[in-house]
Order: C-alpha cells, then sequence, then structure tokens
C-alpha cells in the first residue's frame, strides 16, 4: 500500500477541519465544506489555484471538485469549478471525528504545512476591517410593490408565474466562527444539503442549507431531480410541529409547484426521455418549512443515457422553482425589477464526480436556497417566493421572512 500524503507529513495529529479551514484561507485558497442530505460524513475540499476557473459542468469530462454557480449563466459557462487539489472527509466517531483522505494532494505549498502546525485550533473569524457591505437590503413596502407588479404582469398575460426575492442583513457577532456555525447547520437540518464556500478571490463566503436537489448521479447511474415548491410553516399556532401526512395546501401552492414539475418534464420531452418515475407530490419538511415535493427518478444505464445530468443541468436551471413560467420573460423582469443582484443565491452548487466507496464517482449538485453571503461583518441572507395570480403581497412578505428564519435563527442562537 501507497504511503497517504498525510502518513508521509506526520499530519495525523493535525487534521481538524478548523486547521484546514484556517490554512486554507490564509493562503487564499478557495475552499468548500459540506455534509450530504441525511448523512454524517463532512467533506472538506480545496483547491491550490487561488482563482478558481469558470466552466460548464461536463461530468463525463471535468474530474473532481465542486461546481458553484451564479443565478444568471445563460450557458452555463459561468460556473466556477473548485477543482479538488485535497478532498478530505471526516467521519464522525462517538468521541472525535476520523479523516480518511478522498483525493491526496500530490505537492502541497509548505506553507500551508506551516499553517497547519501554527494555527493550532483556533477560529479565524471574518475579517472586520471593512464594516461596508456591498449588498443592498430589500425594504419591505419596495418588496410589496415588487411583488404587486409582477401579480399585474401575470394578469396582463407575460407570464404565469414569477419568483421574487429579497435580501436581509444580519450583523454579525464578533465571535462567528464558521466552521461552529457550519456544524450547527448540519446538526439542526439533518435532511438539508449544508454547505460552506469559500472565494478568498472574492472576498466572500457564501454558507447554506439547501432542500432542493437540481441533478444527482450516484455511482449505479440513478439520475434525480426535484419539483419542489409551495410553502407553508412547519408548525401550527402552538408551535407544535405538523405532521406532513396531515398538511393541508391551498390552490394556490398546489397550482405553483405543478408549475415546476411541469417544467421538468417538458425538458425531458425536448431530449425525448420518456422512461421515468414519478414521486408525489408529497409534503416534506425542510427546517422550519413545509413544501410540495415530486422526485423524478431516472436509471441512466437502462436508458441507455450516461450523459443525462450534463444535459439536464444544462436545461433545469434555472428552474421554475426560483425563476418562472415561461423562463425567458420572467427572468427579464426578474432582472428589470428586484433592485439587486442574486449572484449566487438560486444558482446552484454541489460535489462533482466524487470517487465513492466502490471505486466509482457521483455527483450532488443542488439549487443555492436558504443560503447566506457572508462579507466583512454582515450576513446577507436571500429568500424567495413563487407569485402566481392568486398571490398576496403581504403573505408573500411573511413567506420571504420565514425563509430567512432558517439560517437566521441559527445565526440568531435561537436552536
Ligand atoms: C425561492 C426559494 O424557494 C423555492 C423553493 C421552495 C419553495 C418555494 C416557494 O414556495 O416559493 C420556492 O419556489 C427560496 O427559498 O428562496
Amino acid at each position: 500500500m501507497t504511503t497517504s500524503f498525510l502518513e508521509k507529513n506526520k499530519w495525523a495529529t493535525l487534521r481538524s477541519r478548523q486547521n484546514l479551514w484556517n490554512a486554507s484561507k490564509k493562503l487564499a485558497y478557495p475552499s468548500v465544506m459540506w455534509r450530504l442530505p441525511r448523512q454524517s460524513d463532512k467533506h472538506f475540499l480545496s483547491s491550490f489555484n487561488e482563482i478558481p476557473k469558470k466552466t460548464k459542468i461536463d461530468f463525463e469530462e471535468i474530474g473532481s471538485g465542486f461546481a458553484f454557480s451564479p443565478f444568471v449563466n445563460p450557458d452555463g459557462t459561468e460556473t466556477f469549478f473548485l477543482k479538488a487539489d485535497l478532498h478530505y472527509l471526516f467521519k464522525e466517531t462517538e468521541t472525535d471525528e476520523r479523516l480518511e483522505e478522498i483525493i491526496s494532494p500530490t505537492s502541497i505549498n509548505p506553507q500551508f504545512l506551516e499553517l497547519m502546525n501554527d494555527l493550532g485550533n483556533h477560529s479565524i473569524s471574518i475579517p472586520q476591517e471593512n464594516l461596508k457591505t456591498t449588498t443592498h437590503e430589500t425594504q419591505k413596502e419596495d418588496f410589496i410593490r415588487l411583488v404587486s407588479n409582477g401579480i399585474n404582469q401575470i394578469e396582463s398575460g407575460l407570464f404565469q408565474k414569477v419568483v421574487l426575492s429579497r435580501t436581509k442583513h444580519v450583523i454579525l457577532s464578533s465571535d462567528f466562527d464558521v466552521v461552529s456555525v457550519f456544524d450547527k447547520l448540519c446538526k439542526t437540518y439533518p435532511a438539508a444539503f449544508v454547505s460552506v464556500v469559500s472565494l478568498p478571490h472574492l472576498g466572500v463566503v457564501w454558507m447554506g442549507a439547501s432542500p432542493e436537489t437540481l441533478v444527482s448521479q450516484d455511482s449505479k447511474g440513478i439520475f434525480r431531480t426535484m419539483a419542489l415548491a409551495g410553502t407553508q410553516s412547519a408548525f401550527d399556532c402552538e408551535g407544535n410541529l405538523i405532521k406532513p401526512s396531515e398538511a393541508l395546501w391551498r390552490q394556490k401552492e398546489i397550482e405553483e409547484q405543478s408549475f415546476v414539475t411541469r417544467y421538468i418534464i417538458n425538458c425531458l420531452k425536448k431530449i425525448r426521455v420518456r422512461e421515468f418515475e414519478e414521486e408525489g407530490p408529497k409534503t416534506i419538511i425542510a427546517g422550519n418549512l413545509m413544501h410540495l415535493r415530486t422526485d423524478i427518478i431516472i436509471n441512466t444505464m437502462d436508458i441507455n443515457f450516461p450523459q443525462l445530468a450534463t444535459v439536464m443541468l444544462d436545461l433545469l436551471h434555472p428552474t421554475s422553482a426560483v425563476c418562472g413560467m415561461p423562463k425567458i420573460p420572467a427572468t427579464d423582469f426578474i432582472l428589470a425589477n428586484e433592485g439587486y443582484n442574486r449572484e449566487f443565491y438560486s444558482g446552484f452548487l454541489g460535489p462533482v464526480n466524487t470517487p465513492s466507496a466502490d471505486g466509482l464517482t457521483e455527483s450532488h449538485i443542488f439549487v443555492n436556497l436558504r443560503t447566506m453571503k457572508l462579507q466583512n461583518n454582515v450576513a446577507t441572507l436571500y429568500a424567495g417566493c413563487g407569485i402566481t395570480a392568486d398571490s398576496d403581497a403581504e403573505k408573500e412578505w411573511q413567506e420571504t421572512e420565514m425563509k430567512t428564519q432558517t439560517l437566521g435563527k441559527v445565526l440568531n442562537n435561537e436552536v
């Protein structure tokens, strides 16, 4: 057996995720930590190129890494790809975390090793030197006006559905620590895709707990996507968790979600894929909220279509869960009227071609929802809601408030 990089460099005792995160941050390496839904393993990946390349994700060609796309990405080429120069898996044990190497670096900057030694287990907080934040915060009256304008456009026939969004600022406490907040999100939201992405060349960190798979393809060639939409609180007025089987949905949410299912099925029709399993819609819990979800599952081996994930990623983004129906007039309306740049909110993100236990690879791409951008000492939280002809602007504002609470509660230590 070959000696691993860790053994050769006697890192065995200096292996905490905090150390890795801090050392990568100091050297301005783009880095990411993630935890897949309903799994306990935590992943850490670093890219040794300071500026990650922008490229279209072709799962057949691209190798192992992490994809991070903005909302506006019409031909897919705006996607950052963080190549996996180092990829470690942290398995929880009763007392500690056990590290496994997924991708071991072939060579490493000696400074990285030094930093790993020097930094110990201390956390590095977000730099406080520039207290100004660059992202605009949406005011309630502006959002109400925006939603009313969206409803008017639906009534005039411009589109049938549009997803409109807003931002909210939370000032970070001086002891804010990325790794502990990531761990807390993992614990609080076991069914979510929890991630934290650091892009030092842009001076930002994005963190979130997404409930929505965009495309996933496992090592056995099983492809999955989902239509997720329609929102209500997961708690009744006395604060008790509602059983998903007892959730009641209005016509508005049922229609809003069916637009997304229809959109996905139309994408499959375009590429003449007719053999798919459709499960749902069913009610699912996503943290403090409930949504309606339809799962679409395809065995790519059975239909002899190994490149399905690549083709569908291209066709699906942005789905009607984050954009609208039809897509083009809804996108134009969002860009002209929302009043801020969504950047990576409602884009997509996730691990690409991760080596799996059976010696093959798997990819899991999620929609970047329930997300926040950390810059200087401010977290910008993002939330949107599907507007249809039956929307009520005040209720839509309340819905975005609930959505920002998914991360807000963790930031404010309310969970
Ligand atoms: C756009 C968001 O959520 C989408 C996913 C689930 C439910 C949604 C809704 O009810 O509007 C949205 O389509 C967001 O969380 O910012």
